[in-house]
């Protein structure tokens, strides 16, 4: 059994951090992703407990209040956190836990738990981005653009990160990935 160990996937809306993290946790057996809460309206066919935890803004202040987060942020209108005592119960079980968060939550892990790897997934480039948002179909123009406005000052900040993958081939990047946590975590077992 290796150890636990805490794993932080950001980078702009659409540039594949969940399709890669779904690719990850089919081909690394210890691996757990975190399910964050939000104050966001669930999307067609997002389920309550099984993308997210949704709920209201009381319920969220609650959990901040009451230090149920490990880290929380504002993206784009909407709060989002992740809760602290099943990532706390996941990494103790040896698990190789992943964090899919914005970037203001990875510096907040960071300062919590230094030995959180960060990842930063990029975008081949900003058109390929907004192609791949408008094709998700999830989102309106509006919310499209505000998510493109976010995603300048995000990559801003990717050199700040332990490693950055460019997500061009999804084969190629999710094997990249993989890679890199199998690595870490191995290293980390000494
Ligand atoms: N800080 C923080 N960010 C989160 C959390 N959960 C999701 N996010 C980020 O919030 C942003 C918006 O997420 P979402 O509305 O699901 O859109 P999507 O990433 O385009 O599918 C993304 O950058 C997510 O990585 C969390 O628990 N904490
Ligand atoms: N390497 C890739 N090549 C082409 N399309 C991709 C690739 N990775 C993801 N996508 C598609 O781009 C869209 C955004 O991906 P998603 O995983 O939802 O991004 P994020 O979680 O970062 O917002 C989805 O429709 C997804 O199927």
């Amino acid at each position: 059994m290796r150890h636990g160990n805490l794993f932080v996937i950001s980078g702009p809306s659409g540039a594949g951090k969940g399709t890669l993290v779904a690719r990850l946790l089919r081909e690394v057996p210890d691996a757990w992703v975190s399910r964050s809460v939000t104050t966001r309206a669930p999307r067609e066919g997002e389920v309550d407990g099984v993308h997210y935890q949704f709920a209201s803004a009381e319920e969220f202040q609650d959990l901040v209040d009451t230090d149920g987060l490990l880290e929380w942020a504002t993206y784009a209108g909407n709060r989002y956190g992740t809760p602290r005592a099943t990532v706390e119960d996941h990494m103790a079980c040896g698990e190789q836990v992943i964090l899919e968060i914005d970037v203001q939550g990875a510096f907040q892990v960071r300062d919590k738990m230094p030995a959180a790897r960060l990842v930063f997934i990029e975008p081949p480039s900003l058109q390929v981005l907004e192609e791949r948002l408008r094709g998700r179909g999830t989102e309106s123009d509006e919310v499209i653009e505000a998510r493109m406005k976010a995603a300048e000052v995000e990559l801003s900040r990717k050199m700040e990160y332990d490693m950055r993958l460019v997500n061009d081939n999804l084969d190629e990047a999710t094997d990249a990935l993989v890679r890199y946590v199998n690595e870490q975590a191995e290293k980390a077992r000494g």
